[in-house]
């Protein structure tokens, strides 16, 4: 396979202006697509579907790398809807025209809702699918029936369908058009290898390939070479060599220094004293983290949900739904994807499963961290630090996406100190001399903590080791039962939210109400002050009760009080984008428009 990179010197300013400047219009998008896209409220493409979109529209095949949450799934889909917009007489229709391939579930259904959101605004009729591999083989035959437009899938359940028989091969050769593959970098660590190896002898030569990650990666080279023809790289640097914009550039980053021990009364102090704003998302290390610091908040009146993969899918699909409908403000997520116990898990779980059936499996096509768009999370927290620097990037991503702004606190123990100077020196804190790109948290004062302490330190003893078990043990009882009327729910009232909550609260014992309100005796004049700014600015956003907020609400990132204070370095913003192509393509409409090659 050719490929050529091109790396042309223009002013990045300039071009940063230019991509900005570009209308959804201008780029060539359908008219149906942008009633879509404003009744959306999407009003200007960001940088990387900016440059994707009239390539994709050329018909190039394109490898697309762009930070977390820079909107690398529309920069795809509107192309690829509008392609299939387009009715031609030679089409074949044995097999769908495009796949979607992704690493996860979760994944899965966030396309699909996406997709399925497009073109009912468009009022177009295209069948969309999306399959996974706990169907059986007559409802995967059922789904294919069709055959349907567009198929939304892991790699696995494709396989599986193959190797089955329910999906042709010739068919797929006679009519795929365009194969997509979404957080690409992931695929192979996901272990699909084999499942796209056994997919690629029949994509057809004319099948335009699009491949979209948010690192660059051996994995990204390798799907590349296996996959694409002569493609066009697009680079937003941040991926690239410049460690400086890894981290979108609209999130602040803050830490704070505190002993293990005293990390449930750190995160009490900073969402009791209502010094970071709302909605939450915490991620922990390992399931029975995240279940303790449910029990113990939940003790103060602080009501969250769980995500791990230990639960069933159609539950763990609500959970995200509910939140992302801002029917609760907190959501522990627990990232497994670096954890031993992910591993012991699936041990576990296979073997009880085996022996029993009773037990849920571990899902191995679970993940919290990458590629799901969490809607309107302002603040992550790291109430356990990930491992390494990229866990750091992708579990800060869930938050400032698009045009948003939002901001991360971590809570750092002494052992964990050294994965967030590696975190530091990679984002580019010590070129900074001084003025860190992760700032000490500056709302919080010792005083406010230390007036917490007395009830965190007697909650928390509370909360047992048998505790944690019961509950966790509970959840999943509960989530079982609910999962199967989701599933009866869902196929018939897909968009009713409001079946079931997942933010129950999981203790034997009802929260003591004299916990649920901070006196204001136990509040310093410092910590006053810093939770009436951050109140305001909550009220200056519109986001006092986001509950049921639909999609056209925007924050304002002018309202976020950590902006003033923090000491954030100003990075600048530069958009290096490179080119692979045979360079001597006379066709290149947008190269020639822009007298540049991109
Ligand atoms: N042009 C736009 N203007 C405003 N919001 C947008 C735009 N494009 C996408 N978005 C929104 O930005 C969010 C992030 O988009 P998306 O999930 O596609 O990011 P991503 O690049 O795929 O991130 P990740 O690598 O984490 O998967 C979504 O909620 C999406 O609706």
């Amino acid at each position: 396979m050719a490929e050529t990179k091109l790396n042309e010197s223009i002013g990045e300013e300039e071009e940063k202006k230019e991509a900005e400047d570009q209308s959804f219009e201008e780029l060539g998008v359908d008219a149906r697509l942008l009633r879509a896209l404003n009744k959306k409220g999407i009003a200007k493409p960001t940088s990387i579907q900016g440059v994707a979109i009239p390539l994709i529209l050329e018909g190039k095949d394109v490898v697309a790398r762009a930070k977390t949450g820079s909107g690398k799934t529309l920069a795809y889909l509107l192309p690829l809807l509008q392609k299939l917009f387009t009715v031609r007489a030679d089409r074949k229709k044995l097999a769908p025209n495009a796949f979607v391939l992704v690493p996860t579930r979760e994944l899965c259904q966030q396309v699909y809702a996406e997709v399925l959101s497009l073109v009912e605004l468009c009022r177009v009729k295209l069948k969309v699918v999306q399959l996974n591999s706990n169907m059986l083989a007559n409802d995967l035959r059922a789904a294919l029936a069709g055959p349907p437009d567009i198929l939304i899938s892991t790699p696995t359940c494709l396989a599986k369908c193959l190797s089955g028989g329910i999906l042709k091969a010739e068919s797929i050769s006679e009519s795929l058009e365009t194969l997509v593959l979404d957080e690409a970098d992931l695929l192979l660590s996901y272990g699909y290898e084999k499942d796209i190896k056994a997919l690629t002898p029949h994509v057809p030569r004319s099948c335009q390939c699009l491949l979209m990650s948010a690192t660059s990666s051996a994995d990204v080279d390798k799907l590349k070479k296996l996959i694409l023809h002569n493609p066009f790289i697009l680079t937003l640097p941040e991926v690239g060599n410049n460690k400086e914009e890894i981290i979108p550039k609209n999130v602040q980053q803050f830490w704070i220094s505190c002993s293990a021990r005293d990390k449930l009364l750190y995160i009490l102090a900073v969402l009791k004293l209502g010094l970071v704003q709302k909605k939450v998302l915490i991620f922990t290390n390992t399931i029975d983290m995240s279940f303790r610091l449910k029990l113990f908040l939940e003790k103060f009146g602080i009501r969250s949900a769980v995500l791990n993969p230990e639960l069933p899918q159609n539950s763990r699909l609500h959970i995200l739904e509910e939140f992302n409908a801002g029917l609760f403000d907190y959501l522990i997520a627990t990232d497994l994807s670096q954890s031993k116990e992910k591993d012991k898990l699936s041990k576990e779980s296979d073997a009880v499963s085996r022996k029993s059936r009773k037990r849920a499996k571990l899902d191995s096509e679970f993940g919290v961290v990458r590629g799901i768009d969490f809607k309107n999370v302002f603040t992550v927290i790291n109430f356990e630090m990930p491992h390494n620097v990229e866990g750091y990037v992708h579990r800060i991503g869930r938050t400032g996406r698009a045009y948003n702004s939002g901001a991360s606190v971590s809570l750092v123990s002494p052992d964990e100190m050294y994965t967030l100077e590696e975190i530091r020196s990679f984002v580019g804190d010590e070129e900074n001399k001084g003025t860190s790109s992760i700032a000490e948290f500056p709302l919080l004062t010792k005083n406010a903590v230390e007036s917490l302490r007395y009830r965190a330190e007697d909650v928390a003893k509370s909360v047992t080791r048998i505790a944690v078990r019961e509950s966790r043990a509970q959840d999943l009882r509960n989530e079982i039962l609910n999962s199967e009327k989701l599933k009866a729910h869902f196929e018939t009232n897909p968009r009713d939210l409001d079946l079931l909550k997942h933010d129950k609260i999981l203790s034997k014992n009802a929260p003591p109400p004299h916990l649920r309100d901070v006196p204001d005796y136990l509040l310093d004049k410092p910590t006053k002050e810093a939770r009436e700014m951050v109140k305001l600015a909550r009220d200056a956003m519109g986001n006092n009760n986001n509950r049921r907020k639909g999609p056209k609400r925007k924050l304002r990132k002018d309202g976020d009080p950590l902006k003033a204070i923090s000491l954030a370095s100003k990075r600048p913003h530069k958009v290096r984008k490179t080119g692979g192509s045979d360079g001597n393509n006379s066709s290149d409409r947008h190269k020639r428009k822009k007298n540049k090659d991109i």
